[in-house]
């Protein structure tokens, strides 16, 4: 199922992109009033046992049925044209030392999340690198990326309007003197977008709801702080950028809801791949690359008891947030 990144969206968003799926749920006998905030499959997973039972519902054919639904009703409506880029695979090179990597390949597909882990000097930016450049066997790690099965076409290395990936860094430093608005509709016109205020409006929605402190369009880029800037750019990244992958060296804590975030780049449809010494933003992902030496030593799945250390985790992080703040507003801290 190559469109398997929609059992990942909310019911809300697949029917705003695809409302024929109202039919589909009305078909299946599916009240998905009320549910919209859910994906598919936390809807179905909603049902009592005996609901199940009763109903002869196959839960699993019924996941796979929307997706089929969405594939073929686009394809009836001659929809379907370029679905662009849908998987991306690492096929293994060798480490630091030349011995070959710990696995055959990797294939991460829309809306995965995954997090390139490892010590300092490792290999993570070169990993990275390696899918910028898609990488054919002609990078120190002698590793291969392929699109969608195959080789790319060598124009993704070279294009500048319609890039493979976008690379999201630490540093977001503007220098042109605009608006937060201005600027946006510089990005809005090369791409060449139609309806350009409403997409200027949703990035800055966006934006605001993953910075901690408010901006508003008439703000100089300037003047945004560290954390507005790199909420700016991740917005902008996630909806303006045609970009279907996306490249992140690390997302720096302070003044960034992270979470958030990583849920917007999936949210539309961006393969993420991310490198990180943060424990809570490695467990985000789906799965992890661990690094050792040059090499990819192997690829971890986040399992539920890692889910339950990262809640813990996200407990502490907030503390932390808590202590920044108050330190920052020029209280004495406390034990509570
Ligand atoms: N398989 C490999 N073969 C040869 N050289 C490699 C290999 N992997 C990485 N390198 C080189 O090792 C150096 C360190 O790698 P890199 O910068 O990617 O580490 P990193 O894990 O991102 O470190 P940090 O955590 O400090 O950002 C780079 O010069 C890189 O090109």
């Amino acid at each position: 199922m190559k469109n398997r990144h929609l059992l990942k969206e909310s019911i809300e968003a697949l029917l705003e992109k695809y409302p024929f799926l109202g039919a589909f749920f009305e078909d299946n006998k599916l009240e998905v009033e009320g549910s919209g905030h859910l994906t598919f499959p936390e809807f179905l997973q909603g049902f009592d046992r005996e609901a199940v039972e009763e109903n002869a519902m196959d839960l699993e054919s019924l996941e796979e049925g929307l997706v089929t639904y969405v594939e073929q009703m686009l394809s009836f409506l001659g929809l379907d044209r370029e679905e662009g880029v849908w998987e991306l695979t690492i096929l293994a090179g060798r480490d630091k030392s030349g011995n070959p990597e710990g696995f055959d390949e990797i294939t991460i597909r829309r809306s995965d999340i995954v997090s390139i882990v490892g010590p300092t000097g490792s290999g993570k930016s070169r990993l990275l690198a390696d899918i910028e450049w898609t990488a054919d066997g002609d990078t120190p790690t002698g590793r291969r990326i392929l699109i969608n099965g195959e080789t790319p076409d060598k124009k993704w290395r070279f294009s500048s309007g319609n890039r493979l990936v976008a690379q999201l860094s630490q540093n977001m430093n503007f220098v042109m003197d605009l608006t937060v608005r201005e600027f946006l509709e510089l990005h809005a016109r090369s791409r060449m977008v139609e309806d350009e205020e409403a997409i200027i409006g949703k990035i800055i929605r966006e934006a605001n709801h993953l910075a901690g402190e408010r901006f508003d369009p008439d703000t100089p880029v300037t003047s945004l702080s560290g954390g507005q800037s790199r909420a700016l750019m991740i917005a902008d990244t996630a909806i303006l950028s045609t970009s279907p992958i996306v490249l992140i060296d690390e997302i720096e804590n302070a003044g960034i809801d992270r979470k958030k975030a990583l849920a917007l780049l999936v949210g539309e449809e961006k393969i993420v791949l991310m490198a990180t010494h943060d424990p809570s933003l490695a467990l985000m992902a789906d799965q992890r690359i661990v690094i050792r030496n040059g090499g990819i030593h192997k690829v971890l799945p986040t399992g539920d008891a890692e889910r339950e250390i990262l809640a813990e985790l996200a407990e502490m992080d907030s503390y932390i947030a808590d202590m920044r703040t108050r330190l920052r507003q020029g209280e004495k801290l406390s034990k509570a």
